[in-house]
């Protein structure tokens, strides 16, 4: 593509060479450049961009876009395009090369806390009964014809554009995507063209990103400026109330979801079993039995927004009920792994305060024997739900394994002591094990029948962050090994 036509609407400060080249892809990282490519050179968190000028122009790029003044000018036939903020302008950059892929497409975004990834499969399970879905979340990014492993929960804007690109051509109807907090800030989805918003909740996480919850709920904020048609709030979320309470002058229509506060789409005569939900779902034009066949209270919350996304993009209550009942839930949520020494083993990605607290009272509501849960927080992300987490899962345990998440670049007995300065040290009910797998398989060996083992944390994730390498890892099948083991010796 021209490179005129890349920068169209951009705010350039100057541009140094010749505008009218033809550019073969854009890039941000220079390990990516390739011959012809446009270089985009970001100031980081850990490195300036601005660095990899000479490995870039070695690779073969012919334009650069900047925000310092660069001295390449004695190159001959390069274009230096200088603008204020070059992350921001990536975005626009992007969906220019691409031609707008978003426009082409129904996008649902989804944003909150905790509930993202479960809310957007199962609306793609219900969508794709009839059309073709993509999507884009923690776990994977599915173009509609094939999928590939996440690294972000959302992508940087060149990668996002390129997917959504991606799902057009395969004629995709629907993306059901997740929207992170710092894919809005960072101006990731910037130039991404929403149909519908959805607020799950909002707990702490992420302050060492965001500063304080005020900012964190603004920058969560930003997605419901940004779609078209409606957007969709859980009423019962006290930041749910305040978001709504500040978009509801927007020419996007607004409607609400919850249990307790009365709101358009609202699910009465509740029932919880162990393995399952039922209500009666109440919308503005009918009323209809719900079941679904997973646990928990948050199951009606998630369940709520896929309905009420439905809905409104007038998907038929039988369709709904289809995908809904047949679910087999969303891999590293609440994953049953399945043996038979009488036991129940869980899986489970609740890595922040609020979703220990909810899946360790789930089980602890049905539970008829001892609850073990096994848990560690992650390096290099927010230290203070560190204690805080600790805390919650001595309370609602009968016995506590305090372990190792991914300690990236953190040393892991230290992200341990901070967990341990929530724990109640004259309580008996905890240990330490710093090893993982040693940690998951001592859970496993005393358990007895009746018993809930609750590895909490990891989820789907096949990998474990030591420093900087991704070593194989993966809960479940480490689970299902120590289980055999334990078999064995019986
Ligand atoms: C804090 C944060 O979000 N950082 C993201 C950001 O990194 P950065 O800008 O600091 O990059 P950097 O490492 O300083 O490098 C600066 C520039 O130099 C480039 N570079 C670097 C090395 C090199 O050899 N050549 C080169 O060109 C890099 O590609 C980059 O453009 O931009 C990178 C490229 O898109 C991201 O990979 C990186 O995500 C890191 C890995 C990360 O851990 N992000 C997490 C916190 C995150 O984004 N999480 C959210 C929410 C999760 C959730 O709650 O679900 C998410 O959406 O995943
Ligand atoms: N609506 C909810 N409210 C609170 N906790 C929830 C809710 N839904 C799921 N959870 C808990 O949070 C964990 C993560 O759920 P999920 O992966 O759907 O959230 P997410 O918002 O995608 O998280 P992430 O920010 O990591 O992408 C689950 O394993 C479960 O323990
Ligand atoms: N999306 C979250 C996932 C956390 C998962 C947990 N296992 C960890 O590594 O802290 C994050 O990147 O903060
Ligand atoms: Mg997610």
């Amino acid at each position: 593509m021209q490179l005129s036509k890349i920068i169209e609407n951009l705010e350039v400060i100057e541009i140094i060479g010749e505008a009218d080249r033809d550019i073969t892809d854009i890039n941000y990282d220079s390990r990516q450049v390739k011959e012809g490519s446009l270089f985009i050179c970001i100031k980081g968190f850990n490195i300036d961009g601005h660095k990899f000028i000479q490995e870039a122009l070695e690779r073969g790029a012919k334009a650069f876009l900047v925000e310092e003044d660069i001295n390449i000018q004695s190159k001959k036939n390069i274009t230096v395009i200088k603008v204020k903020d070059t992350r921001m302008s990536m975005s626009k950059v992007a969906s220019n090369f691409y031609e707008n892929p978003s426009d082409k497409i129904s996008i649902i975004g989804v944003t909150g806390t905790n509930g993202k990834t479960t809310i957007t499969t199962l609306l793609k399970q219900i969508l794709g009964i009839n059309n073709k879905v993509g999507m884009i979340g923690t776990i994977k990014i599915d173009d509609g014809n094939r999928s590939i492993e996440s690294q972000n929960t959302t992508p940087e804007s060149i990668d996002l554009q390129k997917y959504i690109n991606k799902m057009v051509q395969n004629k995709c109807r629907y993306c059901s995507m997740e929207v992170s907090s710092h894919s809005l800030v960072l101006g990731r989805v910037e130039d991404i063209d929403f149909k519908v918003g959805v607020f799950t909740n909002l707990t702490p996480e992420h302050l060492d990103f965001h500063k304080n919850i005020d900012e964190y709920r603004k920058a969560k904020e930003l997605l419901f400026f940004k779609t078209k048609v409606a957007n969709i709030i859980n009423i019962d979320d006290l930041n749910g109330q305040i978001i709504l309470s500040n978009i509801k002058n927007l020419r996007t229509k607004c409607y609400t979801y919850g249990i307790n506060n009365k709101s358009d789409f609202m699910a009465k005569d509740i029932n919880l079993h162990y393995d399952s939900v039922s209500y009666t779902l109440v919308t503005p034009t009918y009323e209809e039995k719900i079941n679904i066949p997973l646990p928990g209270k948050f199951t009606i919350y998630n369940t709520l927004a896929v309905i009420s996304v439905c809905y409104i993009l007038n998907i038929s209550i039988d369709i709904i009920k289809e995908g809904l009942e047949n679910t087999s839930g969303v891999e590293g949520r609440l994953e049953n792994i399945k043996n038979d020494l009488g036991i129940s083993v869980i899986v489970d990605y609740a890595h922040t305060p609020d979703a220990l607290k909810n899946i360790l009272s789930t089980v602890r509501e049905f539970s008829k024997g001892k609850i073990i849960t096994v848990f560690g927080c992650g390096g290099d992300r927010d230290k203070t739900k560190r204690p805080i987490m600790g805390n919650i899962s001595q309370e609602y345990s009968d016995i506590l394994i305090i372990t190792s998440d991914n300690p990236r670049n953190e040393n892991p007995i230290k992200i341990i002591e901070e967990i341990m300065s929530g724990i109640n040290k004259d309580k008996e009910n905890y240990m330490i094990i710093e090893d993982r797998k040693q940690a998951i398989k001592r859970a496993i060996n005393i358990a007895k029948p009746k018993d809930i083992v609750i590895i909490a944390g990891k989820g789907h994730e096949n990998y474990q962050i030591i420093g900087d390498v991704k070593y194989y890892f993966d809960d479940r099948e480490i689970a299902r090994e120590c289980i055999k083991e334990k078999k064995d010796i019986l």
